[in-house]
Parts: structure tokens; C-alpha cells; sequence
């Protein structure tokens, strides 16, 4: 229900005399007070103290459970990205229903009176899949991304025009924010123009004016635009008639960071735009955290010299699907499914030690909404799950590529055949036999990312990015060689984001460069939601299924569904399904992450069953099994956690339900 109509609502919800004191749509301002170092809201001096949370990695039907949290918390504005990939899967095709209803988003911000600070990119880095670009810019690979290239600004010039117009009725000065007594008004998205731009090599002014010529062309004049970097970054992303605001984190130097922002902001409100309450995590290395006390001290410094504030994150979610982001330090480090970001209120949607310390630094500088905080949401143990083999991924190739392979010289990327996420399967065939292990690589690290390799449906092991390993293969003349890449989520920050996917170099066999490709695009989202289960397909070969191979299991919950926590002991690195829905990413051989957050909505209660699909790609454990915890393991890796689940107390782990285990 777009504000206008909203604000009728209003005159009718509230008493006459107070609809009367509210400020009406001609006086509502948000404004920069330069005399003051401050901002003015409806003329009164306002600071925000706002938190991060990330719509698009929290379903739909938890976003008033979260936001109402942060609201009492004593924040008063929340901040957060538009993804531009996640509303437009393909050029020209919109997706702003269900947990994309970005509407829906603003209107639930409304109701628990937060402000609302808006960043729509269209580059937002967060971790995200592409920095929340589109994979199908990449179908023109000479494109020059975040930059003046025509081919980007018309992309970006055609996906405003559709989202810009969208949000303008929300803008604060429109008066169109709804106001009711339990109800604040959205804030006036302080757009943010790009993101971090300073730190993005071009440093493309024209382009810079020209995202800000768009947003002033299709937002008017009123909206103040601001730009956010980190402190290396100032010299690049700030631009005249753009308010500079700068991120740092606890353990930075705030005097010297402020100093410096006062170099391009010499008068107006001091601005942390990211103030960071932890920490991404990426597969492989150890979690991050960020102290209590290092979080809250930081905070009260900078709120005792009257500056506004935004905690990223304050509530992090989760990565579901394919949606991870990766970085680049040196090495490809992609992001764990898990964001939970060590913020104040966990993946799981509950308070921590850190969220009350900081509602209490807040309560020092303005009022914080009293009134008990809704109690942590229930969590469920259950398992142990034992799953069944359904059968090797090559066996459903038709099913999962129903149009069939492209066929090409060379092998081609994942945007080449519009592939945007998941997985692809190579395919030739041995042009003559090899009785000798023979070495077999991709030159030029040109696996991007993981790939999986297969003779004749047997497993011989994986070559992956960043790794100069080889295998050793033998084969005979027209033995199939089947290579499933994986891509696991491209570059959201770096100084090349055209972060191709899919083998990006032909392989090599010893002394021969192997051509005549077939490429069969996966569709497996659909295979699990719609065709599951099915008769199994005969497997053709005599041994048993190695490798990629998916394993399921239905079974009921007789208990109370609350949360919980798949933990996947034994297994290797894979995908989950709970329900058809996609849960992300698994890589338990890896960590730190070894359990992945299942929302209970997802759940059926007693009556119905349920039904969970793996797909795992290199080795099962002996034992097939799942269990589902009460408590995430985020900080283990596969060696370390058994220590910790052994850890959990005994009554714990044997107070999940007995299975009844039906199912196929
Ligand atoms: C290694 C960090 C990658 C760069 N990202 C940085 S500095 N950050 C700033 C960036 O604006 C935000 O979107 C997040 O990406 C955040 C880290 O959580």
C-alpha cells in the first residue's frame, strides 16, 4: 500500500489533534544543517542510530520478527542494499514479489517505526553474489562494470527507471511515510550513490555524475545523496553535491578516520555508515568475531560526538540458494552460506550479549522503547536422519538438462549459455585409450570454481581455483569424461568483478588440449522441487555411484517445529534442500561453518512429512546421516567438531525425538 494511501489511513487511525501536530507532506524535510553540524528532521535536530539488516537474506515472514528486535533495541533507522540481481533475473524480467517485495519491506520498517537509510547500488559489494550486479552483464564479456562503458550505464539507466519510480512515493519529503501511534515514518532513503566506490580501481567520475543525474532526475532534488568509503576510499567515491560519509570498525582510529571525513565534509553531522559489529566468514578460515566490549565502546565514542551511526550488520541472515559472494585476497575465498556476521541479534533471529549491551550505550543518548523483547523463537532437535541413496547426478542428465547439451569447440562459460548460478557439466570423450595415469589440469587457474571429474561415471576427484593440483587419469578410446563445475558465487568485492564462471581455459591430458565440448546447463532447483520422487533411473555402469550424487529422505515431526540447525557429520561439500526449498551451501570437510540455519517455517508439523535433499559431490559418510541441533556450529572444521559435539551435553543430543522414519 504505497504511503499516499497510507497517510489517509493515518488521518482516519489517529486523533484528530495529533494527526493535526504531524508534520504534513509540504513541511517534512530531512536536511543537512551545516551550521550545526547535524541533521534537521521536520526542522528538529535528529541523529540516527540505525542498524543494517539485509531483507534479501531473511524470508519474508521473518522480517517484522527482525525488525521489530532492532526497533527495541533503541535503534531508529535501519540501512540496507537493493540487489540488483535479485529483482532482475534476466534482462527486461522484474521480481519484486514475495520475499523481494521490497514495498512489503519498507512498509514492515514502517510499521515498526524505523527510519529507513536506502543503498541501491547498483553495485553493493555485502558479500553478495556479484556485489548484487547481474551474471548476464557478463554475456557481453568486454563489459566494463561500475564504470562510464554505454553497454553498463544502460543497464543501470533501464534498471532505475523500473525500481527508482517505485520508491519515489516512500520518500519521506512526499509525506507519503505512514505515521500510527505504534507506527514511525520511513525515513527518507538518504540514497546512497554506488558503494565504496574509492575502492574500486577506475574511479570513474563521469560515471559517478551520472548515477547521481539519474538518481536527482528520477528522485528530484530533495533526496540528500550521499556517498559511503572507507577511509582510503574518500579521495575517489566523495563527488561535489554528495554528502561524504566514511566506514570503520572498532579497531580503527576514530579521531584520525573523523579528521580526515572533515576534509571533505568540513561542516554537517559526523556519518559512520558502517560501523562494524563483526565480521564475514569465508569457507576455510576461521569464523570471525568482534568483542563486546571493543563493539559498545566504539559506538558510545562516536554517539558522545553527536554522530550518526549505522551498525553493519545488525542482523546478518543467511546466503541462501547460490547467493554467497566470494573475495579475493591472493587467493578465491568464497563466503560461507551463514552471515550471521557475529551481529547483535544472530542468523537465527535471537538476541545476544552483544545486542543488550549496546541497547544499553544507546539508552545513554536517546530513548530506547521499553516493554520485554520477544523471547528467543523455539528450537527443535531431531535425527538422527538417515538418508537414502536416490542416485548418481549423471543418471538424471535428461532430467536435468531437458533441452539438451550445447556443443562447442572449446569449452564455454556459464554466461556464454546464460547460466547464471549452480553448476554445469562438461562432457567429451577420450579420442584415444591411456593406460598410464595421465596428468590432467586446466591451465591458467582456469577452473572457476570447482570441478569435479568423472571417467566414465567414476569419480577421480576435484580440481579446483587457486590450486595448481593435478589429477592422473586413464581411460579408454570414447570413455566419457565428465567435468561438473561448480560456481560458487562471484567476486562482490575486488578489483575485477567480471568474475567468470565455468572452465575459462580448454583442459589438457597429458600433451593434448581437449576439445569437441558438450555443455549441459543444470537446472537442479527444479529436478528436486518437481520430480523427486520418481522412479530411480538405472545406472549404467557396474560400480556404485561415486561423486556427484543425491541422497534424500522424507520423514515426520511428531514433536513442536521450532528452528534448528541441519548438522551433516561425515559429509564432504554439497547443497541442501529442505522442502524444495534451496538452503544453500554445505562444506563441512572445510568449515567453519558446519550446520546450516533452518528457518521452522519451512518445517511440517505432525500430519505431514517432510523431506530433505543432498546433493553431495565428492564423498558420503558411512553412516548417511543428518541430525538437526538446537544450537549452530559456526567455529568448527571437520576435524575440530566432533570435540564439539561431543561437547554438547549427552541429554542434549538424546533428547531428539524418536524417528518414526517412513518415507521412500
Ligand atoms: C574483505 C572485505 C570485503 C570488502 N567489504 C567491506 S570492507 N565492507 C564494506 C562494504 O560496503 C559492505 O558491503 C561489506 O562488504 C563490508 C564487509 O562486510
Amino acid at each position: 500500500m504505497a504511503p499516499k494511501k497510507l497517510s489517509c489511513l493515518r488521518s482516519l487511525l489517529l486523533p484528530l489533534s495529533l494527526t493535526l501536530l504531524l508534520p504534513q507532506a509540504d513541511t517534512r524535510s530531512f536536511v543537512v544543517d551545516r551550521g550545526h553540524d547535524r541533521f534537521l528532521l521536520d526542522g528538529a535536530p535528529f541523529r540516527y542510530v540505525s542498524g543494517s539488516l539485509h531483507y534479501f537474506r531473511v524470508p519474508r515472514v521473518l522480517w517484522a520478527d527482525r525488525l521489530l528486535k532492532m526497533r527495541w533495541s533503541g535503534l531508529n533507522a535501519i540501512q540496507f542494499y537493493v540487489p540488483w540481481n535479485y529483482h532482475e533475473p534476466q534482462p527486461g524480467v522484474y521480481n519484486f514479489n514475495g520475499s523481494r517485495d521490497l514495498i512489503a519491506f519498507l512498509n514492515e520498517a514502517a510499521l515498526a517505526n524505523l527510519l529507513v537509510i536506502l543503498r541501491p547500488g547498483p553495485y553493493i559489494c555485502a558479500e553478495w553474489e556479484m556485489g548484487g550486479l547481474p551474471s548476464w552483464l557478463l554475456r557481453k564479456p568486454e563489459i566494463h562494470l561500475r564504470t562510464s562503458d554505454p553497454d553498463f550505464l544502460a543497464a543501470v539507466d533501464s534498471w532505475f527507471k523500473v525500481l527508482l519510480p517505485k520508491i519515489y512515493p516512500w520518500l519521506y519529503h512526499n509525506g507519503g511515510n505512514i505515521i500510527s501511534i505504534q507506527l514511525g515514518s520511513t525515513f527518507p532513503p538518504l540514497w546512497q550513490v554506488e558503494n565504496e566506490y574509492g575502492s574500486y580501481r577506475a574511479c570513474d567520475f563521469s560515471y559517478m555524475r551520472h548515477l547521481a543525474g539519474l538518481f536527482r532526475a528520477l528522485l528530484g532534488e530533495k533526496i540528500l545523496l550521499f556517498t559511503t568509503d572507507g577511509p582510503e576510499g574518500l579521495k575517489c567515491g566523495s563527488l561535489r553535491g554528495l554528502y561524504t560519509t566514511v566506514d570503520f570498525g572498532p579497531a580503527d582510529n576514530m579521531t584520525k578516520i573523523f579528521t580526515l571525513l572533515r576534509k571533505y565534509e568540513p561542516h554537517g553531522p559526523l556519518v559512520n555508515s558502517e560501523y562494524y559489529t563483526g565480521w564475514l566468514d569465508y569457507w576455510g578460515q576461521n569464523h570471525s568475531t568482534r568483542s563486546v566490549s571493543a563493539v559498545t565502546k566504539g559506538l558510545e565514542n562516536m554517539l558522545k560526538l553527536g554522530a550518526s551511526v549505522n551498525m553493519y550488520m545488525f542482523h546478518g541472515g543467511t546466503n541462501f540458494g547460490y547467493w554467497n559472494g566470494a573475495d579475493k585476497k591472493g587467493r578465491f575465498l568464497p563466503i560461507t552460506t551463514s552471515y550471521d556476521y557475529d551481529a547483535p541479534i544472530s542468523e537465527a533471529g535471537d538476541p545476544t550479549p552483544k545486542l543488550f549491551a549496546l541497547r544499553d550505550v544507546i539508552s545513554k543518548f536517546q530513548e530506547v522503547p521499553l516493554g520485554p523483547l520477544p523471547p528467543p523463537s523455539p528450537k527443535m532437535m531431531l535425527g538422527p536422519v538417515t538418508l537414502h541413496l536416490v542416485g548418481h547426478l549423471l543418471a538424471f542428465l535428461d532430467l536435468l538438462c531437458p533441452r539438451g547439451p550445447i556443443h562447442s569447440i572449446l569449452p564455454m562459460t556459464f554466461e556464454a549459455v546464460k547460466q547464471d548460478h549452480g553448476f554445469m557439466l562438461y562432457r567429451t570423450y577420450m579420442t584415444h585409450t591411456i593406460f598410464e595415469p595421465t596428468p590432467f589440469w586446466v591451465p591458467n587457474n582456469g577452473v572457476h570454481d570447482r570441478a569435479y571429474v568423472m571417467v566414465d561415471g567414476v569419480f577421480q576427484g576435484v580440481v579446483e581455483r587457486n590450486m595448481r593440483d593435478k589429477l592422473f587419469l586413464t581411460g579408454k578410446l570414447g570413455s566419457k569424461l565428465d567435468i561438473l563445475v561448480e560456481n560458487m558465487g562471484r567476486l562482490s568485492f575486488g578489483s575485477n568483478s567480471s568474475d567468470f564462471k565455468g572452465l575459462l581455459k580448454p583442459p589438457i591430458l597429458g600433451q593434448t588440449i581437449l576439445t569437441q565440448w558438450m555443455m549441459f546447463p543444470l537446472k537442479i532447483d527444479n529436478l528436486v522441487k518437481w520430480w523427486f520422487p520418481l522412479q530411480l533411473p538405472k545406472w549404467p555402469y557396474p560400480q556404485a555411484p561415486s561423486g556427484p550424487t543425491f541422497y534424500s529422505k522424507t520423514f515426520p515431526i511428531l514433536g513442536s517445529v521450532g528452528d534448528t540447525f541441519l548438522y551433516l557429520p561425515g559429509w564432504t561439500k554439497g547443497q541442501v534442500w529442505i522442502n524444495g526449498f534451496n538452503l544453500g551451501r554445505y562444506w563441512t570437510k572445510q568449515g567453519p561453518q558446519q550446520t546450516l540455519y533452518v528457518p521452522r517455517f519451512l518445517l511440517f508439523p505432525r500430519g505431514a512429512l517432510n523431506k530433505i535433499t543432498l546433493l553431495e559431490l565428492e564423498d558420503v559418510p558411512l553412516q548417511p546421516q543428518v541430525q538437526f541441533l538446537d544450537k549452530p556450529i559456526l567455529n568448527s572444521t571437520s576435524t575440530l567438531h566432533r570435540t564439539h559435539i561431543n561437547s554438547l551435553s549427552a541429554d542434549t543430543l538424546s533428547a531428539s525425538e524418536p524417528m518414526e522414519l517412513s518415507g521412500h
